[in-house]
Parts: structure tokens; sequence; C-alpha cells
């Protein structure tokens, strides 16, 4: 690159607002990490950001179901040069844009320069259209999974208070605070029958982490136990549109609201997550 196009690039980065890239993760599967992931999504649009679900979910991904949608293309045919990212992603409700992308992140190390190269260009053109990319990550922690983490800005931590949830969701902290003890995690815990529940389980939670990790774990809020959700899933249609006055739509909204009211830690958008899990492969 010469001396001009370097500072134009520059210039670009310097003056282009970046996407927060917000990781949705669990140490266990069912918790509802993709629920919460679509509805915050939504929550989010509502407040006027532009959104991106990446489904990295690999082998189990499920958005599309839960909106009801049909890809053609996944994040392997951007990779491949087959298809452009805009011509990719699907567009679901208020705008949410989302996109599969599990099996074409895998076997990174085997990724050409060409094909590294291209992926980059590729979000750089996308982080220019979205105030926030959600990653909806898979549960537990293969190396994947824990390099999509770790590539993250910050990570959203679901669990519900069932001990087997809990043990796992530590254990991915653990692991996590291990590679990157800076990491910013938010925890939210799902599925509670009561307020109390809830709080207990984060403050428990949270002295745990304090006692053995000596690390403060933000509490992003609690989502109740609601048949609605059921019916929700059922209909391939998200919480937040089939019944918004919901309490657990009400509680789905008042985590992002929360969120957005966050100063965001600093980002280096999407193609800054791609440069870390090339580092990392
Ligand atoms: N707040 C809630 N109240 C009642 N049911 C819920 C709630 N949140 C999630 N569920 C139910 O839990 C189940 C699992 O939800 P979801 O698929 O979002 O979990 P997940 O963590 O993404 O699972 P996986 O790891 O298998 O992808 C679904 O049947 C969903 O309806």
């Amino acid at each position: 690159m010469d001396q001009a196009a370097a500072l134009r690039d520059l210039m670009k980065q310097a003056t282009s607002p970046k996407p927060r890239i917000l990781a949705v993760t669990s140490g266990k599967g069912g918790v509802g990490k993709s629920t919460l992931t679509i509805n915050m999504a939504l929550a989010l649009a509502k407040t006027g950001k532009r959104v991106v679900i990446l489904d990295l979910d690999v082998g189990f991904g499920n958005i599309e179901t839960l909106v009801g949608a049909n890809a053609t293309y996944s994040f392997a045919d951007v990779k491949s040069g087959d298809v452009l990212m805009k011509d990719a992603l699907v567009e679901g409700p208020l705008g949410v844009r989302f996109l599969s992308g599990g099996s074409g992140f895998l076997e990174m190390v085997r990724w050409s320069e060409e094909e590294i190269a291209r992926v980059h260009e590729q979000f750089q053109e996308m982080e220019q259209h979205f105030d926030v990319v959600l990653l909806d990550t898979g549960a537990g922690m293969t190396d994947i999974q824990m390099s999509f983490l770790v590539a993250a800005d910050e990570g959203i931590l679901v669990t519900t208070p069932e001990p087997t949830a809990l043990t796992d969701a530590y254990s991915v902290l653990k692991m996590i605070h291990h590679h990157r003890p800076d990491f910013a995690f938010h925890l939210v815990v799902n599925q509670c029958v009561s307020l109390m529940e809830g709080r207990q389980t984060a403050t428990q939670f949270q002295k745990v982490c304090k006692e053995f990790l000596q690390r403060e774990l933000q509490f992003a809020g609690l989502i109740l136990k609601d048949d609605e959700v059921n019916r929700a899933v059922k209909r391939q249609y998200p919480l937040l549109l089939h019944a918004p006055k919901s309490q657990a739509a009400k509680s789905i909204e008042k985590v992002v609201y929360d969120l957005v009211g966050m100063p965001p830690r600093p980002t280096a958008g999407l193609s800054g997550f791609l440069r870390k899990l090339v580092a990392i492969r």
C-alpha cells in the first residue's frame, strides 16, 4: 500500500464509528441464549440501533427458525467469494439483519490469504451499516467458541438459576478470564421464577467470581420465566413482537436499555474482530 492509501485507510478508521461487538454465550445449552439474542436485537432496533446477528452456533444455529426466515446463503459463501455480504444478509423483523456463520469459521488455520483479505474487505464494508453486532455463540467452551469470545468487545453470559447452568457458566467465565482478564462480561439470569430468585442468583454468582477470580462481574439483568416465550418459539415469531407486554419481553427490554446506557468499550469493529480471530487461530 502506498503512503497516501495508508493515510486514507487510517483516516477512514479514525473517522468512521465502528459497531459494538457483543457476544452472547452460555455454559450450558438450552438456557435461552438464542431467544435472548434475537429479542435483544429487536429491542435495540426499537431504540434506533442498526443491528446484525451473526449466528455462530456451529451446527446448532437456530436464529432463522426463531424468526421464521430462510437464509439462502451463509458466511461460507461470502468467504468463498460466491456472494457479497450484502446479498447474504437476511432481513428479519424491524430491519434486523442476520447471517448464519458457524461452519464458515471452522478450520481458520486453513484459510488462504485471499479468503482472509476477502472477508476483511466485506467486514469493513459491512461495519459502516451497523451500530451493534450480536454474536450468538454456541454453548460451552470449544476452541472456536472461545476464540469468538476472546475476539469480541464484550460478552453477555446467560444462565438460569439451575446449579448445572451456573456451574457451566462459571467454567466459561474462568476460561475466558484466564485468556483475557479484562474481558467485560455482563451476566443475565434467565428463566427466574421471581425477581428475588434472579437477584439472589446473580449476587451469589458475583460473590463467587470476586472470591475465586478476584474480578467484578457486571449484572445486566434478569428475565422471568414466562410461557409466552415458548408460545413465541412455537409460532416462530420473536417474543418482542408476539407478546410485547409480557413479563419476559419487558425484562429483555430493560436489559437492553441498561446496556445501551453503559459507556461502550473501545471497539475495533468487525474488521478488528476478524484480525483478532486470525491472530489466535
Ligand atoms: N424466559 C423464559 N421463559 C420460559 N421459557 C424460556 C425462557 N427463555 C427461554 N425459554 C425456553 O427455553 C428453550 C431454550 O431456549 P433457546 O433455544 O433460546 O436456548 P439456547 O440457550 O439458545 O439453546 P441452544 O444452546 O440449544 O441453542 C426454548 O424452548 C425457550 O422457549
